[in-house]
């Protein structure tokens, strides 16, 4: 017997409000437990669409997001759904946003009902694993492309997700930043789906490929 997907769209089409074309088109996709998905596809096909549908985040016209088997269809759905799963924005900026780089990464484990003290030991650990402790008084903003770009991973891992959604995530990364992003995405025992155009970082990490347009 197989699996049962963590995450699926079946038959899943999207349009923009504003668009006159449906970006996604009949999509059937599964994200097995521990499996690595690289996504691949040129500027514009619905790459980032896709990984938005997963998690709910644009709603489908047609078609069914799945976790684990069931229809998203209610709010507590699509909160188990986030608890589940992990997303690592295209843009760090749009992850980013306490007052310190360890509020960030606490940010997380503080919603998962950590007390602010095992918050705290957890963000630090984290940071330390990356290599990120001499950034945790820094404010978000004041980083670089690339320092925000692994401070945003390190407030997803923290909260150990089954499954995680990277959206470009290397472009910034300078060769011992992307070594470390490869490291730890290597390590991490959880189910991937990477959106990129980098086709090392997808040789690396995922053994099978998802291509749009
Ligand atoms: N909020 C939105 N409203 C209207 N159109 C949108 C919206 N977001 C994306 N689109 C359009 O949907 C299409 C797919 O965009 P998407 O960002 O999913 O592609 P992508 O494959 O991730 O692209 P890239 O490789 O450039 O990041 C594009 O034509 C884009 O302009």
């Amino acid at each position: 017997m197989s699996a049962t997907p963590l995450l699926a769209l079946q038959g899943a089409s999207v349009q923009y409000p504003q668009g006159s074309q449906p970006v996604l088109k009949d999509i059937d996709f599964a994200l097995l437990p521990g499996e690595r998905v690289g996504l691949m596809g040129p500027n514009g096909s619905g790459k980032t669409t896709l990984l938005l549908s997963l998690v709910g985040l644009v709603p489908l016209r047609k078609g069914a997001l799945l976790l684990q088997g069931q229809p998203v269809r209610t709010s507590s759905d699509l909160a188990r759904l986030r608890r589940l799963a992990g997303f690592v924005f295209q843009n760090p900026d749009d992850q980013l946003f306490s007052p310190t780089v360890l509020e960030d990464v606490a940010f997380g484990p503080l919603n998962q009902g950590l007390s602010q003290t095992e918050a705290r030991n957890a963000a630090l650990a984290m940071l330390d694993s990356l290599n990120l402790s001499h950034l945790a008084h820094r404010q978000p903003h004041t980083l670089s492309g690339g320092q925000k770009r692994l401070v945003c991973l390190a407030t997803v891992l923290v909260m150990q997700p089954q499954a995680l959604l990277l959206d470009e995530p290397t472009n910034d990364l300078d060769t011992i930043s992307r070594e470390l992003f490869l490291q730890a995405l290597q390590t991490t025992p959880c189910a991937m789906i990477i959106a990129s155009h980098d086709q090392q970082l997808l040789g690396a990490l995922t053994s099978r490929r998802f291509a749009l347009g």
